[in-house]
């Protein structure tokens, strides 16, 4: 079976090929000290309610569900969010695989700083080279994914040094206990169980079951993919979750802020 995760890693490569130069943590701090400060990502997800933090994501197809919503407007799904009190959105930038932009995030964190309250923003792409860090900082995030399965630990390093440079957080990926292990040696403080295997496609929300008790415990734990229903949500709230990133069910659904107070009620 073909791994898919390893395909759209070499595009990324590829793609990203013709930006490289040298990014250093100095251009990165000196960038983060002239741009105002992104509101905090890490902070938004540990609510003092004690109820479950939503990352809403902005998706419009993807290779394992096909088609979600691809006419919709990044700003327009957006304001849906914020109005349904998302602790956080996830804006896919990536566009060979997801339909998303670079400019879907620009717009997104510029649209908030008119119209607050500003909700933190998550790049989500395949993050290969501090350049793309660089980028999502100047786009308005406030945090980068970093795919443990996909890096080296090289990678990672230099990576989680870009992004804590450059001012943002980093959403630790992971899907089995090793990626657990490497994203802890890294000093992860934010660690999300990616409930959907990126080699295939399938999702089990077991795996967080599995893995997020084993979080140390000053880690903020994410569970991601395949979160549908209340029932789901209060299934990985009840192994350890502080928060869950919600993609499909988000974009197809009629009534989001309904979705999201379904997913807080426990
Ligand atoms: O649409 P879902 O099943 O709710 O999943 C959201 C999110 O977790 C998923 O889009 C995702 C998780 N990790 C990724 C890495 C790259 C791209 C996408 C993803």
């Amino acid at each position: 079976m073909s791994d898919k995760l390893t395909e759209i890693m070499a595009w990324k490569r590829q793609e990203v090929a013709s930006l490289l130069r040298t990014v250093s943590l100095d251009e990165l701090s000196r960038l983060n000290a002239s741009l105002s400060k992104p509101p905090s990502f890490a902070a938004a997800l540990r609510r003092p309610d004690g109820k479950l933090g939503v990352i809403s994501e902005i998706k419009r197809r993807s290779p394992s569900a096909g088609a979600i919503a691809e006419k919709i407007a990044a700003t327009d799904q957006a304001l849906r969010y914020q109005a349904a009190g998302a602790s956080a959105l996830s804006v896919l930038t990536d566009t060979k695989f997801f339909g998303g932009t670079l400019d879907d995030l620009r717009s997104v964190t510029q649209l908030f700083r008119e119209k607050p309250p500003a909700v933190p923003c998550l790049r989500k792409d395949f993050m290969v080279h501090p350049i793309q860090v660089l980028q999502a900082r100047e786009a308005g995030a406030s945090a980068i994914l970093i795919i443990v399965r996909a890096l080296s630990d090289a990678d990672i390093k230099t990576l989680f040094d870009a992004a804590t440079a450059a001012g943002l957080d980093a959403l630790f990926e992971i899907h089995n206990d090793a990626e657990l292990d490497r994203s802890v040696r890294h000093g992860a403080k934010i660690i999300g169980v990616n409930n959907r295997d990126l080699a295939i496609f399938k999702t089990d929300l077991g795996l967080s079951e599995r893995l997020i008790p084993k979080f140390p415990k000053d880690v903020i734990a994410v569970s991601e993919s395949g979160i549908f229903t209340g029932a789901d949500a209060a299934r990985v709230k009840a192994c350890g979750a502080h928060a869950i990133l919600v993609g499909e069910a988000l974009m197809k659904s009629p009534n989001p802020a309904a979705l999201i107070a379904e997913f807080r009620a426990n």
